[in-house]
């Protein structure tokens, strides 16, 4: 067996991936740990190897998760950080004008049970029809929460007249972002004025990089979400070069741009305990699900045009199985009157044999928001009354415990520390991750950054958590940052009831967690005016006339960076 293992570059956009290919039982990165635990940080220590050798080799395989993953393991490398493509510019221009007039969707295919990694299987090469029967899984009829959104509509419309998608129908507006495996375009579903966010991905350079595997598995969970803060897909189709998912578009940014316009680049409490809440309500739902997220971090949390969050960026997360159990049902329920507890059991997605969602019906009624009224202590009382009533609702577990892997994957100052020591890790990264997030929300820094990655891996793993002097922070908050990082997996918060234990913590005190997605946001994106957005050559392109031009790989991740474009070519980076 080689001693080989993935890779781990550097990190210039924070997010890292490296995958372990054999077993080995002292592994380097259990080198570092224990060398960073000994308070150790030589010149030839494991820390060292790991970033500069960037070699990680597997610990243990404990279980078949982690043997899953290893399966569709890949090499990753950070987060913006590009190996070029081999295409060269002539060739992706002639591919986008082939694609634009060639690649279709086949129609609807046959029912496929979601989740399973065989169903959408990689590809590679140039047709549809497998990605096609992917395709026809997104739709409305599998989204009961966004079934009243009019995409569906006018996707259908089109899918129906055209007799397929393909990227001639949209008009792509403007780069809204690049990742490592692809950019993302604002971009016009044909005459409909109806805006996505598609991500496009050279299926080449996802090859030659490995990657096609994790584009997989971002799809494959997008076709599974069907919640308020999670994105939408609504189609994804293939072309001869392109794998292109068209989703939800978010024009807020994301909180990592929007905490810098803040005063003191830090958010108030209000506003924390609102993002935090409702990307706790976002995780719960990934867990119930069986998806470890393991990239939380505010760069991944988009804000959507109602100023509500958006929980992006799949490719890291690990797929696992998890048995829902109900701790607790709900009083209501033993309300002979009461018909609708707001709550409704749907079957599984995935592996997980159910998942329980947000009610079906829209909620009866929305009450402003709790947390930002200044009322009498009489009003307060009387909307807790309300909020009482819709609020013992059934208390589920579903946190997927037994899962296990042994990837190096997220963002270093992000990692939890039993990512680090490769000691084998499950859900409760993302509650450390959900700790870290708050602590920069509300600090606007994270607490063990060091003045190099070394250094930080060095502090999460060895160095005790503390609170700056400024700005004062609720003694609540404070105790729940305590309780998420806590270094030993075991004792962390959330380990064994997942959210609902979080959810409890007196720092969410008067939330009304199932009404949340009514709640005013503390920041509303100014609208954005995306016909000014789109040049006329934009235009053009739609149309399949234009060519488009590759850009020169870029290794920084640019959210909303203008248009370059020139008289007659719309251009592209495709990576
Ligand atoms: N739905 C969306 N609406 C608006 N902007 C988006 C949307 N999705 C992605 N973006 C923008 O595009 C950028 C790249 O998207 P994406 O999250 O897929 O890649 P990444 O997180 O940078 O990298 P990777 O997924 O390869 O790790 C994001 O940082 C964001 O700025």
């Amino acid at each position: 067996m080689s001693a080989g293992g993935c890779a781990v570059q550097g990190n210039d956009g924070r997010s890292l991936m490296a995958r372990p290919e054999n077993n080995k039982t002292d592994s380097p990165v259990a080198v570092v740990a224990k060398q960073v635990g000994s308070d150790t940080c030589s010149s030839s220590s494991g820390v060292e190897q790991l970033e500069e050798s960037s070699v990680i080799e597997m610990a243990s395989v404990p279980d078949s998760l982690a043997d899953r993953e290893m399966k569709t393991g890949v090499n990753g490398s950070a987060k913006g950080v590009r190996v070029p493509g081999s295409a060269k510019t002539s060739d992706v221009a002639s591919s986008v004008r082939k694609t634009s007039e060639s690649a279709k969707i086949s129609g609807p295919a046959g029912t496929v049970e979601s989740g399973k990694s065989s169903v959408c299987r990689g590809s590679t090469s140039s047709d549809v029809s497998d990605e096609s029967t992917c395709s026809s899984f997104s739709s409305a009829v599998n989204k009961p929460h966004k079934a009243n959104d009019v995409r569906w509509e006018a996707i259908q419309a089109v899918r129906s007249k055209d007799g397929g998608l393909g990227l001639s129908q949209f008009r792509l507006l403007r780069r809204l972002g690049c990742g490592d495996i692809g950019s993302v375009y604002l971009s016009e579903l044909s005459g409909t004025k109806c805006y996505f966010a598609m991500k496009v991905m050279d299926k080449a350079s996802l090859a030659s990089r490995k990657k096609l595997l994790r584009a997989q598995t971002e799809r494959e969970i997008l076709q599974c979400l069907d919640h308020p803060f999670l994105p939408t897909l609504y189609t994804h189709f293939e072309t001869d070069k392109f794998s292109c998912l068209v989703m939800e578009f978010c024009p807020g940014g994301d909180l990592h741009t929007l905490r810098q316009r803040q005063p003191g680049k830090y958010f108030t409490e209000q506003a924390v305990k609102f993002y935090v809440a409702e990307v706790l309500l976002a995780l719960e739902y990934l867990h119930m699900l069986g998806i470890i997220y393991r990239d939380l971090k505010p760069e991944n949390v988009l804000v959507r045009e109602d100023g509500h969050i958006m929980l992006s960026d799949f490719d890291l997360s690990l797929r696992c199985t998890v048995s829902p159990t109900l701790v607790k049902t709900s009083s209501l329920e033993l309300d002979p009157n009461r018909k609708n507890s707001g709550y409704c059991i749907q079957p599984a997605c995935i592996e997980p044999p159910s998942c329980i969602q947000p009610a079906c019906a829209a909620p009866v009624t929305c009450f402003g928001p709790r947390f930002f009224s200044s009322k009498s202590k009489k009003d307060k009382k009387a909307k807790n009354e309300i909020g009482n009533q819709v609020s013992p609702l059934p208390e589920l577990m579903a946190e997927p415990t037994g899962a296990r892997s042994m990837s190096f994957v997220g963002t270093h100052e992000y990692l939890a520390p039993e990512i680090i020591k490769g000691e084998g890790h499950g859900s409760a990264v993302d509650w450390w991750t959900f700790g870290i997030f708050l602590y920069e929300l509300f600090f606007g820094k994270t607490p063990f950054k060091g003045s190099g990655n070394r250094a930080t891996l060095f502090n999460v793993v060895s160095q005790p958590l503390r609170f700056p002097d400024a700005p004062v922070v609720s003694f609540a908050a404070r105790d729940l940052i305590r309780g998420l990082l806590v270094k030993e997996p075991q004792h962390r918060l959330a380990y064994k009831r997942g959210a609902t234990e979080i959810k409890q913590h007196p720092f969410f005190e008067g939330i009304n967690w199932a009404l949340i997605r009514c709640a005013t946001p503390p920041d509303i994106p100014r609208p954005v005016e995306i016909e000014r957005m789109a040049p006329p050559q934009a235009a053009a392109a739609s149309n399949g006339k234009a060519t488009a031009a590759v850009a020169a790989p870029t290794t920084t991740p640019t959210a909303a960076r203008p248009q370059k474009g020139s008289d007659n070519y719309l251009e592209f980076d495709f990576f």
